[in-house]
């Protein structure tokens, strides 16, 4: 098709009537399923409105066929032949433009406004909100739950909502259309017909409400059990290095089986109750067509209705009859997408307990003053990890935290970057309370490699240019020689061919090895420049000769930047400026190197316990 082209200006009208990514500036999408549905419908009205049109005419167009066969066939068994066509070409020529025409419009209306407006636009719409106000969410969000999982409800959200609106506006709103007509023509014709309908609808009603909620209930236990299935399979292929080395005598084997047997019990209880369902609906139509053309036939033995209109009311019961069946389907569909929604409102809804003041002011670039006043934080569980710490880090400082693995080191420093929320005390940054500043001003003033050195599955170019947004290609490899990463990235190939600072990394930089993840992490802090450093473990997977290279790197970069590091081996951070013993979240020493080893503490044991880097001997020999 030509782009520019009538067809393509078609298309694109139909394609742009929702606008995917218009938002409106709600902090918090409705946490109640209908209100939810309502709030994009309201940002949809045209679309849904020709919707709701077009569902209806639907409906009455198919009715109409019907009764227009039972009209023709009278017709043709009255007519003369001979001047049919003189006669009565206006009713016939009616009779064509409803097939053609009107029948014709109506269907393409529907499909256009379904598949062109509503799937792309609508679907992505919905989508795009919903991750404008999930991204904001903290990290205990995220930590709380599974990333698969909030995707999923990012996307099945989208098309739920869509999908229900739809179902409701256009097919369910024909069928009731088409019913009411039927009921209406039937009851015209003889009113016993009208009546054997109308009792055909309660008895459908009754399937409804008595026999499909086992099928929804089913539907729910079987969706349960998929995930839990699909949750091990995909445990097992993500440990798969784990499973190939411990598990020798095939438990997963037997885990798997568990898991499929459970989810077994699930479908077959699902699928007794569809079949239920059919085998009601069989003998519901069955019912109701054989006493249809049991009426018929009576009356018209007694010359009381027309062949023609046997014909209408026979095409009517048996299009009636072909619809009830996917009609169930479809009830069972609408329930199934408000569950979905209800489900993903739970997940996209969510107020984030961290946000911005109200009056958060931008935090312009700071000097680096840090100070802990009275802080303790616990993970909202009673005590523990962090106890009315008191820490003041002036700006250029370089500070090491030490302390054994769980004192909560780590956690100080997430403190500080606000990804919690203290519990007592506060975080001044520069004097500004942390949570009196814009989050997005808080953390450009951080420069963080952290343990995980947290790399994306996308181009190394794209993990170290991360770091500045506009950056060029020559400051990102200034940047990557920096951390001594330039060198290695020259031969990083990925399985689609493209190499060095175009190759992708794997799910988390799992492509890389550890040391090769963190100098691009590193790679990434220094093009960010921030004035206050985090190094959490930033070179603990570097042999020492890489590390070495990087050293002096670093510590150039430290020229007057904070600095807060963390390290295990203490030859890295002995240099600093100052270090502070943390154990069980309070600060049991602190000083510089040469005076915590004069004091024989807790530093001084850990450091006689290790051997010492070059660093640490060049020191403790000063
Ligand atoms: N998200 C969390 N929820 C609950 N408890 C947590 C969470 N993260 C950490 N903890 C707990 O807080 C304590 C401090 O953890 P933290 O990661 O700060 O220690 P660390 O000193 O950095 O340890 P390491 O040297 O091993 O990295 C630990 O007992 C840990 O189990």
């Amino acid at each position: 098709m030509k782009e520019g082209g009538w067809r393509d200006r078609l298309w694109r009208k139909a394609e742009g009537w929702v606008d995917p990514f218009q938002d409106t500036d709600r902090e918090v999408l409705p946490a109640d399923a209908w209100r939810f549905i309502l709030y994009f419908a309201r940002q949809a009205k045209g679309p849904f409105i020709a919707l709701l049109i077009v569902g209806g005419l639907a409906g009455a167009v198919d009715a109409a066929l019907y009764w227009s066969i039972g009209w023709l066939i009278d017709l043709l068994d009255r007519a003369d032949p001979k001047t049919l066509i003189t006669e009565h070409w206006p009713e016939l020529a009616a009779l064509l433009a409803l097939l053609l025409v009107v029948r014709t419009v109506v269907l393409i209306a529907s499909a256009v406004v379904e598949q062109q407006v509503v799937v792309p636009g609508f679907y992505s719409m919905v989508r795009w909100q919903a991750f404008r106000r999930v991204i904001e969410q903290p990290y205990t969000f995220y930590q709380n739950d599974f990333a698969g999982r909030i995707a999923t409800k990012i996307m099945q959200g989208g098309e739920a909502v869509g999908d229900f609106i739809v179902n409701i506006l256009q097919t369910m709103w024909s069928f009731l259309t088409f019913i009411v007509l039927a009921i209406t023509i039937l009851a015209t014709v003889e009113p016993w017909l009208g009546v054997v309908v109308g009792v055909w609808f309660i008895g459908y009603a009754a399937i409804v409400r008595f026999l499909l909620p086992e099928m929804r209930r089913a539907g729910r236990a079987t969706a349960d059990e998929r995930s839990i299935f699909n949750g091990r399979l995909v445990d097992a292929f993500t440990n798969i290095v784990a499973v190939k080395l411990f598990d020798s005598g095939r438990r997963e084997h037997a885990y798997v089986r568990d898991g499929l047997e459970r989810f077994l019990v699930a479908v077959i209880r699902l699928t007794r109750a569809i079949t239920t369902v059919r085998a009601s609906v069989a003998l519901l139509n069955g019912l109701m067509m054989g006493s249809i053309a049991a009426i018929c036939i009576h009356k018209w033995t007694g010359g009381g209705i027309s062949t023609g209109a046997i014909a209408a009311a026979l095409g009517l019961v048996f299009r009636l009859n072909q619809m009830s069946g996917w009609m169930m389907f479809n009830i069972n569909g609408l329930v199934r997408n408000y569950a979905t929604v209800q489900d993903a409102t739970r997940t996209i809804s969510v107020r984030p307990a961290i946000r911005d003041a109200a009056n958060a002011i931008v935090l312009p670039r700071a000097s680096g003053d840090i100070r802990f006043e009275n802080v303790s934080f616990h993970y909202g569980k009673g005590g523990g990890v962090i106890e009315n710490l008191n820490l003041h880090v002036r700006p250029g400082e370089r500070v090491a935290l030490i302390g054994p693995s769980g004192a909560g080191k780590t956690t100080i420093v997430n403190l500080a970057l606000r990804l919690f929320d203290v519990e007592k005390g506060r975080i001044l940054i520069d004097g500004h309370d942390v949570r009196a500043v814009t989050q997005a001003s808080l953390r450009a003033q951080f420069g963080v490699v952290s343990q995980d050195a947290m790399l994306m599955h996308r181009s190394i170019r794209d993990n170290i240019g991360y770091g500045r947004a506009g950056a060029t290609q020559a400051e990102i490899e200034d940047a990557a020689e920096r951390a001594a990463a330039h060198e290695f990235i020259a031969g990083v190939s990925d399985p689609h061919d493209r190499q060095g600072y175009d190759a992708h990394v794997g799910e988390r930089g799992v492509k890389l090895s550890g040391g090769q993840r963190q100098r691009v992490a590193i790679a990434r802090m220094m093009l960010k420049d921030a004035p206050i450093l985090i190094l959490d473990e930033a070179t603990s997977a570097l042999d020492s000769e890489v590390e070495a290279a990087i050293q002096d790197n670093l510590y150039r970069m430290m020229e007057g930047k904070t600095v807060i590091a963390i390290a295990h081996r203490l030859s890295t951070i002995a240099a600093l400026d100052r270090l502070i013993v943390i154990d069980e979240g309070r600060i049991v020493e602190e000083g510089t190197h040469a005076q915590l080893i004069a004091r024989d503490g807790l530093y001084a044991q850990l450091w006689k316990r290790q051997s010492g880097g070059f660093l640490g001997n060049r020191l403790a020999a000063e």
